[in-house]
């Protein structure tokens, strides 16, 4: 895929927030240059991956499945070996830095007939470099920041599953981190375990915790982020800020009509650009344009206006611009 220029930025390049941090720098939390692993059988799951994580972002890792979000995820926890490419986590080479790092790839296994504390105990004994003196501590400590302090004493089989991955994230956090890396925390969850995960990643990041994030739900990242990369077969279309990702991309009024002619022709005459007409409705640029005059206008020539409402851009909006191809979760 050509490289796209996004605010002044390629892909090749692989600096959206100006030049690649140099090795060892601090301020980013993550910092990957030329990223890539190809499996055995010859595939390239992650193709020269260039990605900056500023600290204190809640980081989105979004793209359709099998785009190599995983893959990545794996070579920054030390879980697989990278083929080629070099990366930094809080500054600091992978292995020195990992003991600061939280993360939830493929939630731990959990007892169903052990309390979410019992849990808790059982995951921190295994990990040979945690303190058993603090234990009970870090245990109460990371309940409390998922919000399970009463639920601790519940066997994990009565947990809703927002309870669930939250216990997970529990896990995660059994240490004090400055990166939390979760690889798709949301799949699987029914609505409101979804809407507890989003709040708690962003409570997690209110109290400093840089949290990177993958998911293929672009509604999702647009909702809990400040900041996001897109992926598209193993390679980066675009990373930045939100609103830098569709800074670009003007937003739209939609006016829904019976009489759409009528309309087209009153936007048209109020200068708008790039007038289109469906079946009931019409877009087009609102440009410089207040929608309350646009409005105005069009009850003033008699159309019956339904519903008026200014659409911002998306991220899919942007995926589409960027790629001429639709967002397609399945890959
Ligand atoms: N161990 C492996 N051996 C060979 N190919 C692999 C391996 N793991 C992943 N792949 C391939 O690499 C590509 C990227 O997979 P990856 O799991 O990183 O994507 P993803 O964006 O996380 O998607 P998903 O959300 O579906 O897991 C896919 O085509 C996948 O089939």
């Amino acid at each position: 895929m050509t490289p796209v220029t996004v605010t002044g930025t390629t892909q090749e390049a692989g600096a959206p927030f100006g030049a690649a941090p140099p090795a060892g720098d601090s301020s980013a939390a993550i910092v990957t240059r030329g990223l890539t692993k190809r499996f055995r059988g010859g595939q390239v799951a992650v193709d020269a991956l260039d990605l900056t994580v500023p600290r204190g972002s809640v980081y989105g890792f979004l793209g359709p499945n099998g785009s190599g979000k995983t893959t990545t995820i794996r070579m920054l926890l030390g879980l697989i070996t990278p083929t080629a490419g070099t990366y930094d986590v809080l500054g600091l080479p992978p292995a020195r830095a990992l003991p600061r790092v939280g993360a939830l790839v493929e939630g731990p296994a959990f007892y169903p007939y052990l309390s979410g504390e019992a849990n808790l105990m059982r995951f921190d004994a295994a990990d040979p470099s945690a303190r058993r003196a603090t234990a009970r501590r870090r245990i109460a400590d990371a309940l409390d920041r998922v919000g399970l302090s009463a639920a601790a004493g519940k066997r994990y089989r009565n947990y809703s599953l927002g309870m669930r991955q939250r216990l997970a994230i529990a896990a995660a956090l059994l240490g004090p981190r400055e990166l939390l890396i979760l690889d798709e925390p949301t799949n699987g969850l029914d609505p409101q375990g979804t809407r507890e995960v989003r709040a708690l990643v962003k409570e997690i990041a209110a109290d400093g915790t840089t949290v990177f994030v993958s998911s293929h739900l672009l509604a999702e990242i647009e909702q809990m982020c400040t900041h996001a990369a897109i992926m598209r077969s193993g390679r980066l279309v675009v990373q930045g800020t939100i609103g830098s990702l569709s800074a670009g991309r003007v937003p739209l009024i939609r006016v829904e009509t019976p009489d759409v002619a009528e309309a087209a022709r009153v936007l048209g005459e109020l200068g708008l650009s790039g007038v289109q007409a469906g079946a009931g409705e019409l877009t087009a640029e609102l440009g410089g344009q207040r929608p309350e005059m646009i409005n105005a206008a069009l009850v003033g020539q008699e159309v019956a206006v339904r519903g008026l409402a200014v659409v911002r851009p998306s991220l899919e909006d942007v995926f589409v611009g960027l790629t001429g191809e639709g967002f397609d979760v399945d890959g």
